[in-house]
């Protein structure tokens, strides 16, 4: 029996939520039973999600277990259900990333080999993570409250999200992205937009592309938002409106610019060069509020989530404990 120190004896355990339609379930079961012995920990409890429930109920199931652990084993989906719920518990997850995006993973640097996920979840340290909000407006007025841990997206981003074929998403994962994003930029798009900053005033403009970030994106290779930091109470956005002429060359060299910047571990510099231009425009809050003229798509985390008329963003400060590496 393990015991936490000095105090009376405890066997802690862990809760599994897995989407068998991502994950082989064997594998992870082999793998969580390892770790579980490695760690002196009991049996974990196993929650599926269902193709029905977009996790919820497995996710509520896996908290009302009094678990120590949660381990989240299934795509970006899955892990912001998972988020909405356990956001403010302190319980922290431990993500086996399954889907083919697994966006919030590679942000953190997290493991995707599926052993390597699931060690870490049962060895690695906690840190507290922001987890963004997004209350979205339908064209009816219907209002639906969504979390997000990397980010919201209208236009290109959004388009990009509902292009990608999903079989070459299968096959390539990460890869597919960028050939809709080069189908995407070619277009020319936009739209008209109001949008106001914590309390700020309502500022009009027209866009091609609207990015709302939690955390840093390089997305297909691109570091769309160089300031944002995962753990820094604020959201980064993003506006990009290429215009005529030199507009997505000048987005185009500004993107590669940040990566190279971040690259060469000079990342610290990137928020000083990415000052605004007419073709791209950086912007930090706590809440953004964004309308529309019309009716525009918009993306959580890499997935389509319907038509806004409005949305409103905020952030969570160190809402959401994750395991990562010490
Ligand atoms: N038991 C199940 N059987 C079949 N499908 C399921 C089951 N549980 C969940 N699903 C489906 O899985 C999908 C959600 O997957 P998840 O969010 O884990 O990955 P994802 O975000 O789609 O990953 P990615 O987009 O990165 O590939 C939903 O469409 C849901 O209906």
């Amino acid at each position: 029996m393990t015991t936490d120190a000095g105090s009376a004896s405890v066997v802690r355990r862990a809760a599994v939520v897995v989407n068998p339609s991502k994950v082989q379930v064997a594998a992870l079961r082999s793998a969580v039973a390892a770790a579980e012995a490695t760690a002196g920990w009991a049996p974990s409890g196993w929650f599926e999600t269902s193709p029905t429930d977009d996790g919820r109920s497995a996710v509520l199931a896996a908290l009302a277990s009094h678990s120590a652990l949660i381990v989240v084993a299934g795509g970006d989906g899955t892990l912001r259900t998972a988020a909405e719920s356990l956001a403010g518990t302190g319980i922290p997850i431990g993500l086996v990333p399954s889907g083919t995006g697994n966006l919030f993973a590679r942000e953190l640097g997290l493991p995707l080999n599926l052993r390597a996920a699931v060690d870490l979840a049962f060895a690695g340290s906690d840190r507290m993570v922001d987890l963004a909000t997004a209350v979205l407006e339908r064209p009816d007025g219907e209002r639906e409250e969504h979390a997000f841990l990397v980010m919201a997206g209208i236009g290109l981003d959004a388009e990009m999200a509902a292009k990608t074929n999903q079989q070459l998403k299968a096959r390539i994962g990460w890869l597919a992205y960028s050939d809709p994003i080069a189908r995407s930029i070619l277009g020319n798009k936009q739209f008209d937009l109001t949008y106001a900053l914590d309390d700020g005033p309502e500022v009009e403009t027209r866009a091609h592309t609207v990015i709302v970030g939690n955390s840093g994106s390089l997305t297909a290779g691109m570091l769309l938002l160089p300031n944002a930091v995962v753990d820094d109470g604020m959201l980064d956005a993003v506006i990009m409106r290429p215009g005529r002429g030199a507009g997505w060359t000048d987005i185009g060299y500004r993107l590669a610019f940040n990566r190279v910047l971040h690259r060469t571990g000079f990342g610290r510099f990137v928020g000083r060069f990415s000052r605004e231009t007419r073709a791209i425009r950086y912007a930090q809050a706590r809440t953004m509020k964004v309308r529309f003229a019309e009716p525009q798509g918009i993306q959580l985390d890499g997935d389509p989530h319907g038509d806004v008329i409005a949305a409103t963003l905020t952030v969570r400060h160190h809402a959401l404990a994750v395991r990562v590496r010490h």
